[in-house]
């Protein structure tokens, strides 16, 4: 936001680790003007470890050009640091892929209207006509993509042309199929799926059968971001829900929505807050 004549901004920064990034760069933004409003950081270990820091603050307007040419040259280059500027004023645009569970679609949709979650969802797409109603109720449009089993280049094709350049992130919001490395590379933003198993557990198709089967005592849910290798990309959030005897597959998977619907929450309006930083495998989650 614009606070009279300040910009609201976040600086994301990573590099290798050394004495004096700190305070280099706060030492570069206090002397541009800036306010620091929040800082975190993290340094990978062994030593030397790899750097990460997330700083919002507020800078006055007629600065901002001055930060965005000179910030690599003075600050970010002689520390070998890579970096992102990001409007926190700007909400995330967000494409949703659904198949016919509603839970966490609806969700989102639902936390986006009560301003929750710093996004704006662009349209939603779906393998299945049912979710059309309650996604065009809020206003938004609904693209119904048939899949065709073990043929994805199709409906891969006709998401991709959908989705275009008019998304920041992509939401698997329980969808059902597959994604190719071809379509990952196509689209070329991040996705983040929500699994319902706490993974690396039961990973893959109908994972509550797999639980009620196996006896568990704890179900829970895993928000991700996707890679090609199904349900092995970096894990963002995670949580769980105690299961008993008397609970069979269905039910199950009614304890699990309310587990889902929170996990993939948390996971999106982190995202959107540009919170999240990957490092190999691992997701950073910064405050
Ligand atoms: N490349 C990736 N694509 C997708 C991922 C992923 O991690 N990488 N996650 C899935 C979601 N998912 C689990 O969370 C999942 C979806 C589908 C299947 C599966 O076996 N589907 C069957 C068809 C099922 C149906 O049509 O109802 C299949 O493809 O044969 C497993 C896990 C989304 N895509």
């Amino acid at each position: 936001m614009t606070t009279g004549t300040r910009h609201a901004l976040r600086l994301l920064i990573s590099g290798p680790d050394r004495p004096g990034i700190i305070s280099g760069v706060t030492g570069y933004l206090y002397r541009l003007g800036a306010d620091v409003t929040s800082s975190d950081q993290y340094t990978s270990a062994p030593g030397p470890g790899t750097f990460f820091q997330r700083l919002a603050f507020t800078l006055p307007a007629a600065a901002r050009g001055t930060l965005v040419s000179t910030f690599g040259r003075e600050v970010a280059e002689p520390f070998g640091l890579t970096w992102r500027l990001v409007d926190a004023a700007q909400p995330k645009r967000v494409a949703i892929l659904a198949s016919k569970a509603d839970h966490c679609l609806v969700d989102l949709l639902w936390r986006m209207r009560r301003d929750e979650l710093p996004m704006r969802v662009e349209l939603v797409a779906a393998n299945h006509p049912d979710l059309r109603a309650t996604v065009e109720q809020h206003g938004i449009p609904f693209h119904h993509v048939p899949s065709v089993p073990g043929k994805p280049e199709e409906s891969e094709s006709r998401l991709a042309d959908l989705l275009g350049d008019r998304c920041d992130l992509i939401v698997l919001a329980r969808y059902m199929q597959v994604l190719t490395g071809e379509f990952l590379t196509k689209v070329a933003v991040p996705l983040i799926n929500i699994h319902h198993s706490v993974l690396p557990a039961f990973a893959g198709a109908q994972p509550y059968t797999r639980a009620y089967e196996r006896g568990v005592k704890l179900i829970g849910a895993t928000a991700h971001y996707v890679t090609e290798e199904l349900d092995c990309g970096p894990i963002i959030e995670q949580d769980v829900a105690r299961a008993s005897h008397r609970d069979d597959a269905a039910a199950l998977a009614r304890l699990g929505a309310d587990v889902e619907r929170t996990v993939l929450a948390r996971a999106v309006r982190w995202h959107c807050e540009d919170r999240l930083l990957r490092h190999g495998n691992r997701v950073l989650v910064l405050s």
